[in-house]
């Protein structure tokens, strides 16, 4: 991913580059009722946190790169920290807002958002290295864009909750600059929020980025994809980035590292003011 680093260089971004994180293996992180890896994923999430706090508190635009969805936490929890009136786009094939009681694989990745809503506190158990995580977001606050595989307790959770989403349905109803207009309109209705988009690779079509753990069909074009970052770059609010789940050990062969890596690249240039016009 240095090749992003080194491209938004040649773009004119001043980039920082704050490193990367180093989370220590725990050997013996039993699971947690069904959920996986409590330990390790919590205590690396808080060092995910503070970085993003110190991004933000530079002044900066934060790119986390990573890495699991599940390192959403610590993203938007330290960019909350210190912009509290954020709000989340979303861009995923999953919504990733199983709780630990409801996920049906125990993988935090699945789960990120239900730790930091307002109205899913009380149903979130006290879990080992999880307990400086305070609920951040309300769901007013949250958009979500490209869903195509959403678990029935999920989908129960974005209804009952009234999340707004656009799935691959309405992307196609719709086209993707709709999309992006009403996402727009519903998260600065009234003033200027500052946007933390949460970009799960797999939101885009396996043919464009089939490296990655969770892969669904009926994706998002590399041109909606692109569109997307185009958008929230003009609107001038984005105020920190995740790309996730991008994970080379899922591909069948070389060359499809080289799309999924190229495509998230790609990705984060569009979010920086990368134009295809030139
Ligand atoms: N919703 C799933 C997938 C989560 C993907 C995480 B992401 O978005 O970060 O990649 C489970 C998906 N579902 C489980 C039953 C069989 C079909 C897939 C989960 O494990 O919670
Ligand atoms: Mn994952
Ligand atoms: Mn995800
Ligand atoms: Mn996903």
């Amino acid at each position: 991913m240095y090749e992003e680093i080194i491209k938004l260089s040649l773009s004119g971004c001043a980039v920082k580059d704050y490193g990367n994180l180093k989370f220590e293996d725990l050997p013996d992180d039993e699971p947690f009722g069904s959920t996986k890896r409590p330990r390790a994923v919590g205590l690396a999430n808080k060092q995910v946190a503070d970085a993003v706090q110190r991004v933000k508190n530079d002044g900066h635009t934060c790119v986390m790169l990573g890495g699991d969805h599940s390192l959403a936490i610590g993203s938007i929890h330290g960019h909350a920290a210190c912009r509290p009136e954020l709000k989340v786009v979303w861009v995923d094939a999953h919504a990733d807002i199983n709780t630990p009681l409801t996920s049906p694989t125990g993988n935090i990745h699945g789960q990120p958002m239900s730790y930091l809503i307002h109205e899913l506190c009380a149903k979130i158990p006290h879990m080992p290295s999880f307990s400086w995580i305070k609920p951040c977001i309300a769901a007013k606050d949250i958009v979500y864009i490209g869903l195509r595989d959403v678990d029935p307790e999920e989908h129960y959770i974005l209804k009952h909750l009234g999340i707004k989403t656009f799935s691959m349905t309405e992307v196609d109803s719709l086209g993707i600059a709709k999309v992006m207009e009403q996402t727009c309109d519903y998260i600065s209705s009234k003033i200027k929020n500052p946007i933390h988009l949460s970009y799960d690779i797999d939101a885009l079509d396996p043919s464009v980025a089939p490296a990655t753990g969770t892969p669904v069909i009926g994706g998002l074009t590399y041109r909606e994809g692109i569109y997307i970052t185009e958008y929230l770059c003009q609107t001038g609010l984005l105020s920190a980035i995740d790309l996730v789940e991008v994970n080379p050990k899922q591909a069948k062969r070389e060359e499809e590292v080289h799309w999924t890596a190229n495509a998230a690249v790609d990705l984060v240039l569009g979010c920086f003011g990368r134009v295809r016009e030139g």
